[in-house]
This record gives structure tokens, sequence and C-alpha cells, in this order.
């Protein structure tokens, strides 16, 4: 075909997507109408998540499954952006690894709202300025993110998605390497890069900052007395700063696993995760007498972190997360089981368990 006729070819067809799209997006607010009437969420993960499976099994196209996964999250963040201005609320600043992992949730059509920590992220969920929070929970390096687990102790609200994000910091400067006598960077971040700083920076001052975004910005202003920052791309594009070295952190395989906060959890879709704490009374063998309870009911267990309890001293809080739903009998009667157990047992959500 010629080029101006194979180019009138595709002016057609983006005419009948755009109104395919409209047709689509007047369903989903009709969805959302019928949501608001019955005091339904207006996200649905478990929706998105067996939407995306199917239209992975559908597509026999040229499109692969990466892209057609980023085409439908932008047409569902389209969607979800015509109910209520939905809000997420994020650990920020702009240009964090949190962020990024939102806007891999939630797509670039909603309004985000960075918020300077983490008990922020949960109150403006909590008191329903922003419908949903996104917050880390743990990296494959260097383990949980304990501010995390701690606020849901006493917080009402309930995890409903995850997302996993590889994580590549990279070495980002405006000076050239030699220049540099001062590194920047948020500790989680320094715990991934422990050997590739001894190895190539072992006399540099290294400085804790909240932030990767807010290293990028101070190495942008220190640039004269010789700093850089570690951090990911979206930081070093906010303060114009050069990568000098991309990919530095100590295993390839380093990614933050963040979660989704709302005022409910999310229905079972058959490959689901659940996450609960509790504490155990303070005598001989409660914790393996506790832990027997997943045992017997054949439970799989995917992991265990213990925090210092906040009421006492030297009691602690046990955080499991478990292969299953609230509602699946095995674990509904696993944590029936438990709570002979314990002092304290606390249910905070059952998820999609997604790879992405
Ligand atoms: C349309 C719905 O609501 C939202 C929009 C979706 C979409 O655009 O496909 C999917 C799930 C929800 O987050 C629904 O729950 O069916």
């Amino acid at each position: 075909m010629p080029l101006d006729n194979i180019r009138k070819r595709i002016d057609e067809i983006d005419q009948q997507l755009l109104d395919l799209l409209n047709a689509r997006a007047d369903m989903v607010h009709e969805v959302g109408e019928i949501k608001k009437k019955e005091g339904l969420q207006i996200y649905a993960p478990e929706r998105e998540t067996a939407l995306l499976q199917r239209l992975a099994a559908m597509n026999h196209g040229r499109l692969p499954e990466k892209s057609i996964r980023a085409i439908y999250r932008e047409i569902m963040s389209a969607a979800l952006a015509l109910e209520d201005n939905l809000t997420v609320a994020y650990l920020g600043p702009e240009g964090t690894w949190t962020h990024q992992a939102a806007i891999k949730k939630f797509g670039h059509s909603i309004q985000y709202t960075a918020q300077p920590n983490f008990a922020d992220v949960f109150n403006q969920v909590a008191r329903r300025k922003a419908h949903y929070g996104v917050v880390p929970i743990e990296n494959s390096t260097e383990g949980a993110v304990s501010h995390t687990l701690d606020l849901f102790v006493d917080s009402p609200l309930q995890i409903c998605a995850q997302v996993l994000l590889r994580i590549e910091n990279g070495l980002m400067a405006s000076i050239p390497r030699e220049e540099i006598k001062t590194l920047y960077s948020h500790p989680q971040v320094f715990g991934q890069c422990r050997n590739w700083i001894l190895r190539h920076f072992p006399e540099a001052d290294l400085v804790e900052v909240s932030s990767t975004t807010k290293a990028a910005q101070l190495a942008a202003d220190k640039a004269a007395d010789g700093a850089a920052a570690l951090g990911g791309n979206l930081a070093a594009e906010l303060h114009g700063l050069t990568m000098l070295e991309e990919s530095i952190q100590d295993r390839a395989t380093n990614t933050t696993r963040f979660l989704v906060i709302g005022e409910k959890t999310c229905p079972a879709t058959g490959n689901d995760r659940t996450s609960i704490l509790f504490s155990v009374h303070d005598r001989p063998g409660s914790l393996v007498k506790a832990l027997q309870a997943f045992d017997k009911l054949n439970v799989n267990m995917s992991k265990i972190e213990s925090r210092p309890s906040k009421q006492r001293d030297w009691e602690y809080i046990f955080y499991v997360d478990l292969a299953g739903h609230c509602t699946d009998q095995d674990v509904a009667e696993a944590l029936d089981e438990l709570e002979k157990h314990c002092s304290l047992v606390k249910m905070f959500g059952s998820y999609p368990d997604t790879e992405e």
C-alpha cells in the first residue's frame, strides 16, 4: 500500500479507537455511579488484575504483553480520573521510587499528592483527603521498611494492592566523577549500594537524607563542594543531573515491594496474599504454638518480621504474610487458631499477589 494510503488508514483506525475509548469510559463511569450508590470502592484491583491477565491471554497480535499492560494502565487511569477526582497520596517528594511505584499502579491521569513522611500518607487516607496511599514495605536487599510496619498497628486502614518495582540506583552529579567528595542519599539506598561505595568511593563522606529527590537537589545545590547523589533516573531528571554510572546496586535483582492502602481490603482473586500482625503472651513456647496454627492448616507463610512493641519493653509484634485470602477457609481457620495463643491479632489486608 502507498504511504499516503497507509496513513489514511491509520487516521481512520485512530478515529475508531477514540470512539471506542470514549464508549469504554462511559461504561466505566456507569460502574462508578453504581459503586457510589452502593458504597463500593471506586478502585478495584482484583478487576484490574483479572483484566490484564485476560488481555494477555487474548492478545495474538504484534504488540508484546508489556506494551498491552502499559497501554491499559493508562486507559484505566483515565477512567479512574473521571471518578471523584481520584487522589493518591504517596511518600514524596516528587520523583521518589514511591512516586514511580504509584504511577506504575495508577497511571498518569489521576491526581497525586506527595507527603513528607509515612504517617502523613496514612493520615491523608484515613481523613479522606486522599482515596488511596502508596508506601514502601520491603526491599529484596535491605529488608523491611519498619516505619510502614509500625503504622499498621494503630491504623484502621487496609492494604488493597501491592506493586513490585525493580530499583536501579545510579550515581548522579553535575560535576566530573574525580571531583566528588560527598555522596547524598536515602539510608535504604546506601544499604543497597554498600559494596559499590566501598569499591569506588571509600573516602567519600556519606550523608543520609530523607529521600533520593532531596539527595539529587543537594547534589545540584552543593556541586561546587563536590556533592553527588545516589538514586533513580526521575530524581536526576528533576534536578538536571547527569547519570555518571547506572545500576550500581550490589544485587542485580534489587526489587522493592510497595503497598496500596485504602479504607477497604480487596475481594479474593484466587492468587492472594494476606498480611497480619500479632503479639504473643510472654510465656515459654507461645511463639512456637502461634506459628503451629499455620502448619496445622497447611497455610504457607511467606515472610515473618518482628518489631518492638510500642507498649512495653521487650515485647514484640510479629508481622506475617500468608498465601491465600482471609475469606479462604484454611486461612480463616488458621487465624482463629492463632487467636488462641495471642494477646493481639490484626488482619490488615488480603490483596492480589501480583508479580508486578
Ligand atoms: C470499571 C471498574 O472500575 C475501575 C476501572 C476499571 C477499568 O477501567 O477497567 C477496572 C477496575 C476499577 O479500578 C470496575 O470495577 O469494573
